[in-house]
Formats: structure tokens, sequence, C-alpha cells
């Protein structure tokens, strides 16, 4: 059984888990943003709770392509104090964000998982996260969210998504980080054409076989869109389906907006493939 170290929580991974998006952001490209108003926020935390969350991902600076960056005091105006709202919750609070002081501040309000898609290389990373307790989502990304998808290019695109998240593992562990606080994620959407992520998606099992619990989030994305044609509220049906899909190639939590929508889906996987719910 994969356990994750996931501060005070320990997450046993034979099941899949689900992490719901909480965005404290204007301007995340699936609209899901709360902007700034708190109380909104916990709402729809308490209301993915219910619908069967696992985890809660909180957001304060969209990442989408072409998005403009956000100031440090802007993320931590927009993320601390919701953390601190959930942080004595009943699920673990993850906060996803790259920058050194937003992760320090987000342990220190109670954040239990600190989701970096820059995959903790920002100078003072490290020494943000190695001596706590939280689990750590270590996530491919080609480029910055500004210029990624210009004309993100691979030789191999597993290959080197592989070896990119090899070589991020082991300097985490070369600064004393356990491995069972660690969390891959090949980063759909993030510096790759919809060829790159279907390639990915096709050859998770290799990834899963780095043996760390794999976190896949791929809901509402452009690759969902590319296949069904659905704009991006109407993607919830393609979401599931690539949700299942990452599971039954050895994902362990996926990133999901639509909670409830994949939270029977999986059920429905887990009744049939007999993995306890
Ligand atoms: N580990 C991980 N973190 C992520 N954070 C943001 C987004 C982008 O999605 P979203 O948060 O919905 O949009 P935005 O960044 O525009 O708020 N995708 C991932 C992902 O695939 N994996």
């Amino acid at each position: 059984m994969q356990v994750l170290r996931c501060g005070r929580f320990r997450l046993e991974l034979d099941r899949p888990h689900i992490m719901a998006i909480v965005n404290v952001t204007p301007d995340s490209f699936s609209g899901d943003g709360l902007g700034r108003d708190l109380d909104t926020a916990v709402r729809r935390a308490q209301a993915a709770v219910d619908a069967g969350a696992d985890l809660l991902d909180v957001g304060g600076e969209s990442t989408r392509p072409g998005s403009e960056p956000v100031s440090e005091q802007e993320e931590l105006d927009r993320v601390i104090p919701l953390v601190e709202r959930l942080a004595d919750w009943a699920v673990p609070v993850s906060v996803d964000t790259f920058k050194p002081a937003v992760m320090r501040e987000s342990l220190r309000a109670g954040a239990s998982l600190i989701n970096d898609i820059n995959a903790f290389r920002a100078p003072g990373a490290v020494d943000a996260v190695r001596d706590s307790e939280a689990a750590l989502c270590v996530m491919h990304m080609q480029g910055e969210p500004r210029g990624m998808q210009s004309d993100p290019r691979y030789d191999d695109v597993v290959a080197e998504v592989i070896e990119f998240l090899d070589d991020r593992v082991r300097a985490l562990a070369d600064e004393g980080v356990a491995r069972d606080r660690i969390l891959l994620d090949p980063g759909f959407g993030f510096g790759k054409t919809l060829e790159h992520n279907l390639a990915l998606f096709r050859a998770l099992d290799r990834i899963v076989a780095q043996d760390y619990p794999l976190l896949v989030g791929v809901s509402r994305k452009s690759m969902i869109g590319a296949i069904t044609g659905r704009p991006v509220g109407e993607r919830v049906h393609g979401s599931v389906a690539a949700a299942l899909l990452a599971v039954g190639r050895g994902a362990r939590i996926v990133r999901v907006h639509d909670v409830a929508a994949t939270r029977d889906a999986l059920k429905v996987w887990q009744a049939v493939t007999g993995i306890p719910t």
C-alpha cells in the first residue's frame, strides 16, 4: 500500500483520491475563480468536501497559458486567509504555488501539501518545505505559464518528462526530503501540445513505475476541449472520462473542478474493480 505523508494526515493511496480545486483567483482558465471572497471560497470548499473531496487545492495565481504573474503579496492575501479557515478541517489542505514565501506562510497557516507546478526549482523553494511534514507535488512544466504553449517541442515527451521528474525527486532526496512525502505529476497542458498530452496519458503506467504516487490534473483543460469540441464550461463529461482513464492507468490523485461527478464515476470504477471506496 502506498501511504503519502501529508502533514498531520496519512493518505492510504490504495484507492483513488479526489483533490478539489478551490481557486481564489479572478482569472482562472476554467472560470471557477472565486476572487477574494473568502466566505464564498469557504462555501465552495465545504461543498467539495460534502461531494466527496479527499483534499482541497487552494490556488491564488492562475497558471493558464498566457497568464500574467501575480505579486507575492497579492497571492499571500488571497491564499493565507483561506488556508487559515480550512486548516483544522478533516481533509488535507494543499496550496498550489511556486513562490517560496507563499509555501512558507501556507505551511505556517496549516497547509498539509504544497503543489508546485515548478517542481520546487525556484531559489529557496526546497528550503521552504524541506523541514515540514507536508506532502510535495512535483510537476513537470516546459517553460513558464506565460509562454509555455507557444511552441512546445520534445524529442521524446514521455522520456523527457520521466527524466525531469526523476531529477527533481533526486534533488529533493539529496536535501533530505523523505520519499513518502513526494507525489509526481506529468503536468498536462504545461508546455504540451494535444499530441504530447495524449502520448503522456498513454504512458502514465511508465510514470507510475517510478514508484511514487501519481497526481493527474486534466479537469476542463484544453485537451478535453480539443477532443470533445466542448467549451470550458461543458467539459465535465470529458473530464470525468479522463479521470477514470488516469486512475485505470495508476493515478491515485485526480485534481478536479467537478467533485460530485468524479466521485460517482470513481465509485462505479471501484465497484467493478473491487478497490475499496
Ligand atoms: N499539480 C497540478 N497543479 C495544477 N495547478 C493548476 C492547473 C491549472 O488548472 P486550474 O487551476 O484549474 O487553472 P488556473 O491555473 O487557470 O487557475 N493544473 C495543475 C495540474 O495539472 N497539476
